[in-house]
């Protein structure tokens, strides 16, 4: 994929231009990494711990939204502890042999960083029990009643496991992970961070305003406060000026990009809800249908971030507009006094 073709605040798109400056920015150790205190210090104890026993750090599953630095993560894993890691993802493991020959040459050690574990194939998942808690597998030879099982030690290794639907892992499999890490959206002072270290590295000078203004639109995700920081560098770049607050502006908004990091999709379902729907409720499918996307899309990338910034609440009945909302979007819900919904300063 292009970067012309990017939405640019979908946190899970990524294009090939947008992977390698992922890469050149990716934090290389605990200490770089921003925000998520409580696992970091979780991380630095698991580690810290193996390292004076010598022995591989427990498994760890990483679990959160797309774009908070789960793959950082698993990298640093590897890297504070001077591991080689290696690197693949549940939908490359679709037969359980696929899985036998990732884990019969791994090197003792090893960090191996499974992205996406949830989309695995269920044969493979059940080897994974086995090799996670005794480091052994059983390879099945040849096939119908003379099909025999043969058992193969492994070098010990630490599984780094990501998911975004930590929910549809099965229980034996959560189970065998010595530790849990659930990642958070950052608040916009970590975004501020991750964004002033990113402008520094760049070589973009870029003041603190700027800075406040792109983490109020990135949706508490630090890859897309990285894309938006790309957009704002091309924006001052072309127009010869400065990266300040005006060409922050100009650019986002050139982009669709709203003051509460809110995109097209975002508003279209917004303007359903509240002008079609009359604020709610409506359900998923029907909301779908509406805007013409899937609803697998709406429920997993669109909803979660309104629901989080209070601009609709989930109930038994369908998506319901709060009043925040009717006054994000400048509009009066039929019936009610336009003076009601004003914000408190305008009154
Ligand atoms: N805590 C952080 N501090 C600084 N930069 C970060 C942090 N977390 C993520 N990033 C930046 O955001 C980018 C995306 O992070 P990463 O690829 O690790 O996310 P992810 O959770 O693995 O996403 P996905 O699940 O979509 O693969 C990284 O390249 C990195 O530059």
């Amino acid at each position: 994929m292009s970067d012309a073709d990017l939405d640019l605040t979908d946190p899970e798109l990524a294009s090939e231009a947008e992977l390698a400056f992922e890469g050149a920015l990716r934090p290389r150790s605990l200490e770089e990494f921003v925000g998520q205190t409580r696992v970091r210090g979780q991380l630095q104890l698991l580690l810290s711990a193996a390292a004076m026993q010598q022995r591989t750090p427990d498994h760890i599953l990483l679990a959160g939204p797309p774009g908070l630095g789960k793959t950082t993560l698993a990298m640093i894993v590897a890297h504070e502890g001077g591991r080689p890691l290696r690197m693949s993802s549940g939908p490359a493991i679709q037969h359980a042999g696929d899985l036998a020959a990732i884990l019969s040459s791994l090197v003792p050690g090893e960090v191996l960083f499974i992205d996406e574990i949830h989309r695995m194939a269920r044969s493979a998942e059940e080897m994974l029990y086995l090799a996670m808690e005794d480091f052994r597998i059983d390879i099945m030879v040849g096939k119908g009643a003379g099909a025999t099982s043969v058992p193969l030690d492994l070098a010990p290794f630490t599984l780094v496991g990501a998911t975004t639907r930590a929910g549809l892992l099965p229980n034996p499999l959560r189970d065998r992970f010595g530790f849990t890490a659930h990642l958070e959206f950052y608040d916009e002072a970590e975004l501020e961070q991750v964004l002033a270290r990113a402008a520094t590295m760049l070589g973009l000078p870029i003041g603190a305003e700027a800075v406040a203004e792109i983490a109020g639109r990135c949706r508490g995700t630090p890859r897309i406060a990285n894309r938006l920081l790309r957009r704002v560098r091309d924006y001052a770049l072309v127009h010869g000026g400065r990266a300040d607050v005006d060409a922050v502006r100009a650019a986002l908004e050139l982009y669709d990009v709203d003051p509460l990091g809110l995109d097209r999709l975002d508003r279209a379902v917004m303007m359903t809800i509240l002008t079609r729907f009359g604020g709610g409720p409506v359900g998923l499918n029907t909301l779908a249908v509406s805007v013409g996307e899937e609803a697998e899309t709406i429920e997993a990338v669109v909803e979660p971030f309104l629901v989080r910034i209070g601009l609709i609440t989930r109930t038994p009945r369908g998506r319901v507009a709060t009043p925040q909302a009717w006054r994000h979007f400048g509009l009066v819900r039929e019936g009610e006094d336009a003076a009601a919904t004003l914000p408190i300063d305008d009154l």
